[in-house]
């Protein structure tokens, strides 16, 4: 798409997803030649419409490729060690390859307790703090999947990462943090912006490429970014029934040359990622047919 003089390419984040899908089928495939299921069990704490349905996605997507998936379901009320409990018995189980706490979780419940009593062979958030500590140091580790999805997006469409400017919005430790320390692994010059942050606007006009990951809808207009910059849109905001980004794609999509779309775009890839971390840690298992 030619327009305003830079020629618009939009990042197809189905399209790479499912081509990683079909490679993870042909190493889902080898796995069960030699007996190996490789199995995910996600819990979920409450109703939260968005997290059921993306929960759903999770398990329908393993089940796609022929692997054993299985939710658990918590009532909103439950106890924090009642989920502890349950944590403690899937890090026991042998046909548990990989373990996941959708999140939010209820006020009651202490997240960090609960990341951290989940084994670290098995955290294919990779969220546990030695994990995180791990990618910071460059071992090998399970890398979260949004962050680990938008390098493999950067990477399908040779988009250049060294010695460019990556400008971050946003220092969770899901995005924010585990993105800026992957990109800085590919030699870019990376500055994190939160809010905080002072003449934000000067900031991110400087990115070759900017991570939007601040969950405040259509956040970024055309006088934040540099003409033919990458955008990389991680925003799945909720307005008025509609799903939105952190970007102002309508705004923006005359300025810049990559842009990720909301919905089709850093979202798929969420939970291509995760299928990768729990292939990954099956093929970790000794021994099989
Ligand atoms: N334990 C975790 N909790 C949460 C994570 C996570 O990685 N681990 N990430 C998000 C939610 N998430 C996965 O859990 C997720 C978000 C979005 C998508 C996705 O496919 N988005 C689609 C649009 C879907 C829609 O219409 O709602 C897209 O952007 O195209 C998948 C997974 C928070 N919690
Ligand atoms: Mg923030």
């Amino acid at each position: 798409m030619k327009l305003g003089g830079v020629n618009l390419q939009i990042i197809n984040g189905r399209e790479v997803s499912n081509n990683i899908r079909e490679d993870l089928q042909i190493k889902i495939n080898e796995l069960k030649e030699k007996g190996i299921v490789p199995g995910l069990s996600v819990i979920i704490v409450g109703e939260n419409p968005a997290s059921q349905s993306y929960v759903r996605s999770k398990d329908k997507a393993c089940k796609k490729l022929g692997m054993k998936s299985e939710v658990h379901s918590l009532d909103k009320d439950v106890s924090e060690s009642e989920l502890l409990d349950l944590i403690e018995k899937l890090n026991n189980d042998d046909t548990i390859h990989g373990i996941l706490v959708q999140l939010p979780l209820p006020a009651h419940i202490d997240e960090k307790k609960v990341i951290e009593k989940i084994s670290i062979e098995k955290d294919v958030d990779g969220f546990h703090p030695i994990n995180a500590g791990k990618l910071l140091v460059g071992e090998d580790t399970f890398i979260p999947c949004t962050p680990h999805g938008i390098i493999k997006l950067i990477e399908s469409n040779d988009i250049d990462v060294e010695g460019k400017r990556v400008v971050v919005l946003g220092r969770s430790n899901i995005v924010g943090k585990p993105i800026s320390l992957l990109l800085l692994q590919k030699n870019a010059t990376v500055t994190i912006c939160h809010s905080r942050t002072k003449n934000l606007k000067e900031i991110t006009k400087e990115a070759d490429i900017l991570v939007a990951a601040i969950g405040k809808a259509n956040f970024v207009k055309r006088d934040m970014v540099k003409k033919g910059a990458t955008v990389i849109d991680v925003g799945i905001n909720r307005v008025d029934g509609k799903l939105a980004g952190d970007v102002d794609f309508e705004d923006v999509k005359e300025t810049v040359g990559h842009i990720t779309p909301v919905p089709g775009g850093v979202g798929p890839m969420t939970i291509t990622m995760l299928i990768y971390n729990t292939v990954k840690s099956a093929m970790k298992v000794k021994g099989g047919k």
